[in-house]
């Protein structure tokens, strides 16, 4: 059978044929629903998703479609010109945009049948379609300005975009524009989310500009091998490649992943635009010496952002990604030893990649409990933000899938498609009314959620009375006498303590507990400064105050959803191995009881499964006896690795714990 390559050489014209009666066919392409000047008064509703996918398809490059042409082996047949050199070779679309919004890419797949050449015509869906005219000012707005990516990390969230596609298809093209765009605008949005930040608290708004302070840091990883683009380094290798520090790349015992990287502060747009051109530049020049690294490693430039106002609320993060190309097993087949083992990781990379990305989109969309498999892999561990379902940071994550637009790529068009399509959820559904749960602030209704931040209120202004009454009994007691104690107040006399905040601002009619819950700290830290009345509490205290409680919300809603999620876990048919290869031992010879082996599967997730049938492939290459010895050594491998991780999150639970200040 003909390989789809020979097709598109031997049969262009044919198919150039079948392209355009088929283009002349077809309805006119859907454009996007808001124009580019109204988009910001339109979120979309995108805007409300926590995976976004987008495609995006380049025009073709000057002798680009005569370059794929001829360098197949198969072009013998190939029109020369009158000076008998290969003649130029007309562009032939392998993908048509036939939808903006939602985006619709249809890849053209060339086939062979007994009548002659054909065009299969394969649709793929995603949230937005960029085609080849479309200049990068518009990905810019229509992806990180519309989902407002810059103030979600200005407030305290997660945003991040990666750049996923076959090499050459237009990813360093389009991640290198939203860096520079995003160093151009970062610091004017900053700007406007900090002097409503002031406005809130009677500040002065000339001050914005020096609430925030942004670090950037840019890591390349290549194959298992981190480094630092911003290290400048004059050492080469006996291959002329650069050399930099290996980098770990590992959680810490608080569970955070830092690797250690030159972490520069930046000040000014100018600053961010000069560092991200400096790391472009090592990039580039890594690119070069080591035959086109860039297509070969993942970049990823991550800013951060410290709100100095609230110095107790989560920093806010935007990571940028330029993935590594994808490559197919045909391309890489030729490769050296180092090149495939490379290219065997980023493929790896890539793959957990996405089961993270469809798991978190799936898990938003049915707002259900999925394992995310992060900790498989460096380039998900450095993605821990965005998907630790235990954080309470907001996050979003933007996919923006790179194709060619040649009809000789299509095979590897087709692939990246179908990898990034199933990321497009729909937005998530209004649900109906919850049953109350007294432990689960998501089914409060308003007046429980009054109810509960005014306990919380009053607990701070029954901590104040306390102090006070402390400091009065220390002043007596300096002048010779003794205080009467504080007697207790009756839960009618706390009624009438002066909270310092009007908590029905912070809490309006039709206002609920899991609105509360939706509010980044700095949002409800601004609430409740809007919402201060008289002196009982400095600007200070409710800041403090406002913080600790909305922590309290979060905890409340986190226990709430692992509750729910243990609950889940536990009703679902337990993994049972017996299904595959008949009946089976529930576990070896060692000590685990019921309770546990549940918890160490929950743990794994899918990777249990994974792990099991790999220890049965092999153990029957090498012909051992499964149940009695691999089966028991592979459970107990997995077993003690789940105690360690048990072990060492009880004890940080346990530093925690003894590093919190004693309760006055
Ligand atoms: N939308 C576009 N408009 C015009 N030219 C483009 C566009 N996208 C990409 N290009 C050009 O196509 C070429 C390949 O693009 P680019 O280097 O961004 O691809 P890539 O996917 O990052 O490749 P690699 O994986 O090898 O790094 C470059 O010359 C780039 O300037």
């Amino acid at each position: 059978m003909a390989s789809s390559a020979t097709l598109t050489t031997t049969h262009l014209p044919t198919l150039r044929a079948i392209l355009d009666e088929w283009n002349q066919k077809r309805p006119a392409t859907k454009g996007f629903l808001a124009p580019l000047a109204e988009l910001h008064q339109s979120p979309g509703e995108n805007a409300s998703k926590d995976v976004i996918v987008a495609f995006r398809t380049r025009p073709p490059l000057p002798d680009e479609a005569a370059d794929k042409f001829h360098a197949d082996a198969d072009a013998k047949d190939a029109p020369l010109d009158a000076d008998g050199q290969p003649a130029a070779v007309e562009f032939c679309a392998g993908i048509t945009v036939t939808s903006a919004e939602p985006g619709v890419f249809v890849a053209h797949v060339p086939g062979m049948k007994w009548s002659g050449p054909t065009l299969t015509h394969k649709s793929y869906e995603a949230d937005l379609a960029f085609g080849p005219d479309l200049e990068n000012e518009e990905v810019y707005q229509r992806t990180v300005v519309a989902n407002d990516m810059l103030s979600l990390a200005l407030s305290g969230g997660v945003g991040c975009i990666l750049a996923y596609g076959q090499t050459g298809s237009g990813k360093t093209y389009t991640m290198e524009s939203v860096e520079h765009r995003v160093a151009r605008d970062l610091f004017k949005q900053a700007r406007v989310v900090g002097e409503r930040l002031l406005l809130a608290q009677g500040g002065d708004p000339t001050e914005a500009g020096n609430i925030f302070e942004f670090s950037v840091n840019f890591l390349e990883l290549l194959g298992k091998h981190a480094s630092d683009l911003l290290e400048s380094t004059e050492e080469v290798d006996a291959q002329g490649n650069p050399v930099r520090t290996d980098i770990a790349v590992r959680e810490d015992k608080v569970g955070n992943v830092r690797p250690n990287l030159i972490s520069s502060t930046v000040r000014s747009s100018e600053d961010l635009e000069e560092l991200i051109t400096r790391a472009l530049s090592h990039r580039r020049t890594s690119a070069t010496l080591r035959n086109a690294t860039s297509s070969r490693s993942h970049a990823l430039l991550t800013i951060t952002i410290k709100n100095t106002l609230l110095p107790y609320a989560d920093e806010g993060q935007l990571i940028l990604v330029d993935l590594a190309g994808s490559e197919r097993y045909e391309d890489s087949k030729d490769h050296d030893k180092q090149r495939m083992e490379e290219s065997r990781e980023n493929n790896k990379s890539l793959m957990n990649l996405k089961e993270c990305v469809r798991a978190k989109a799936k898990m938003a969309a049915e707002d259900g409990f999925v394992h995310i498999p992060w900790r498989a892999n460096k380039l998900t561990m450095l993605l821990k933000p965005i998907f630790d379902i235990e954080s309470r940071q907001p996050s979003k994550a933007m996919i923006i899938a790179h194709v060619s637009p040649h009809i000789q790529d299509t095979i590897h068009s087709t692939n990246t498609l179908s990898y990034a399509a199933p990321f497009k959820t729909a937005p998530p559904k209004p649900r109906g009314p919850v049953p109350y749960d007294a432990q689960d602030p998501r089914t409060w209704d308003h007046a429980r959620t009054v109810e509960w931040l005014t306990a919380q209120f009053t607990k701070r202004a029954l901590k104040s009375r306390q102090a006070a009454w402390s400091v009065r009994s220390k002043h007596a007691a300096l002048a010779g006498k003794t205080l009467k104690p504080l007697p207790d107040l009756a839960p009618e006399q706390q009624q009438q303590l002066d909270l310092g905040v009007d908590v029905s601002k912070i809490c309006p009619p039709g206002s609920t507990g899991k609105n509360l819950g939706m509010l980044y700290t700095p949002q409800f830290v601004q609430r409740c400064l809007e919402a201060k009345v008289g002196g009982a509490l400095t600007q200070d205290e409710v800041k403090g105050t406002a913080v600790e409680i909305i922590g309290n919300l979060f905890y409340l809603i986190l226990t709430a959803k692992t509750r729910k999620r243990n609950e889940i876990m536990k009703s679902r048919r337990k993994l049972d191995t017996a299904d595959v290869y008949g009946e089976a031992p529930r576990r070896s010879d060692r000590e685990y009881n019921d309770e546990e082996f549940l918890e160490a599967q929950i743990y794994y997730g899918t990777d249990w499964q994974r792990i099991i049938i790999a220890a049965h492939k092999k153990c029957k290459e090498e012909g051992k006896d499964w149940w009695n010895v691999v089966y028991g050594e592979t459970t107990d491998a997995m077993m003690e690795k789940f105690r360690a991780h048990k072990a060492a999150t009880e004890a940080q639970k346990v530093e925690a714990q003894a590093a919190k200040p004693e309760d006055d």
